[in-house]
């Protein structure tokens, strides 16, 4: 094991997990999410290209990913500060910012923010899905792609001597490439050489997360130290998700504060709003899996933000943690989900 056991990294250094209090596990604070544009139907085409105002805001909230200003995260580096700022008067002491590269990771960036506002920030090293990956990406071996993940680790990350603290969010698409298999090959190694936590960004599929977990064991992961994103947009089905559950990954309901129409990137979806997000987590607590319960917002668009009429990144413990209690999850299992079971994830073995 690496001399960061026992130890959570962040941007700033290695930390006592005990240092990091209520914790969001997917989040990001700049990044850019071209990749991911959806041209809007023909007769709303004027909109793509329109700044984000109060008479378009409710289409831009719709069609998050047709407005291109909206992908454009990395602009509201001085927004998102000060929203941190409120992240940690409502009581949030760390954020892991789940960037890879693909989608702009600006580690000097979340250096930066770390420093001015005494919230924890954890970086995520490895890539984002294979639309994104580079030509050199595609032609490296998965001992290529290990070595560049223990780097981003052990030594930093974009030329930087600032190191990530997690492999991820690792980009699986549906159906997953070659490319995104070697990823997910190199992180299993990478993981079993550093004992770091995983984040896992599945396709969207209800087979995919199971698909993932099969090949992780495979290469030798820990499966109990990885994070499956987005199951909210992911798994439906309730017996489906106890059946994924019993593999023993942390289950991360990610997308608080994401109620929409229509889910741009699957029409067949039906986004779940943010009560049934807490069914959700009603049923796992229920069967035993709050041990294994990780809650986020993975805010990736500007709308999001507070300065756009967004939740911010503050809606959790300001709406969801009351709303959770109403519904008669406990303050300890609360506790559990917000602080424990980030602080059991984020430590190096
Ligand atoms: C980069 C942010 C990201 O990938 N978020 C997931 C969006 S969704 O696939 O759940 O819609």
């Amino acid at each position: 094991m690496s001399s960061l056991s026992g130890k959570v990294q962040t941007v700033l250094g290695p930390i006592h997990p005990e240092q990091l209090g209520r914790t969001l596990t997917h989040e990001h604070l700049s990044m850019t999410f071209e990749c991911c544009y959806c041209p809007p139907p023909a007769h709303q085409g004027t909109l793509s290209d329109a700044p984000i105002l109060m008479k378009n805001l409710f289409w831009v909230k719709q069609n998050p990913y047709s407005n291109k200003e909206n992908l454009l995260l990395s602009q509201e580096i001085e927004a998102i500060t000060e929203e941190i700022m409120i992240f940690k008067a409502a009581g949030g002491g760390s954020i892991v910012e789940n960037t890879t590269t693909g989608i702009s990771r600006d580690i000097k960036m979340l250096k930066k923010m770390a420093e001015k506002t005494g919230v924890n920030i954890i970086s995520g090293a490895g890539f984002y899905v294979d639309a994104t990956h580079s030509s050199s990406t595609r032609s490296m071996t998965v001992e290529q792609l290990t070595e560049v993940l223990v780097n981003e680790v052990l030594q930093g990350a974009d030329g930087t001597n600032i190191k990530c603290g997690i492999i991820g969010e690792i980009g699986c698409s549906w159906p997953l490439t070659e490319s995104e298999k070697k990823v997910l090959q190199a992180t299993a190694e990478a993981q079993s050489q550093l004992g770091c936590p995983v984040n896992i960004h599945p396709g969207r599929n209800s087979d995919a997360p199971f698909h993932i977990i099969q090949i992780l064991q495979e290469a030798g992961a820990d499966i109990s130290k990885t994070v499956m994103s987005h199951l909210d947009r992911t798994i439906f089905d309730e017996t489906k998700l106890l059946e994924f559950a019993k593999l023993g990954s942390y289950l991360e309901y990610d997308l608080f504060g994401t109620e929409m129409l229509n889910y741009q990137f699957n029409q067949a979806v039906d986004m779940p709003s943010d009560n049934d997000r807490i069914k959700m987590l009603r049923l796992l607590i229920n069967e035993g899996y709050e041990d294994r319960i990780v809650v986020s917002h993975d805010i990736h668009t500007k709308n999001r933000l507070l300065k756009y009429g967004g939740h911010g990144y503050s809606h959790i413990l300001n709406n969801i943690v009351p709303k959770m209690l109403v519904r008669g999850i406990s303050q300890q299992c609360v506790d559990k989900i917000l602080l424990e079971n980030p602080k059991q994830w984020l430590t190096f073995k």
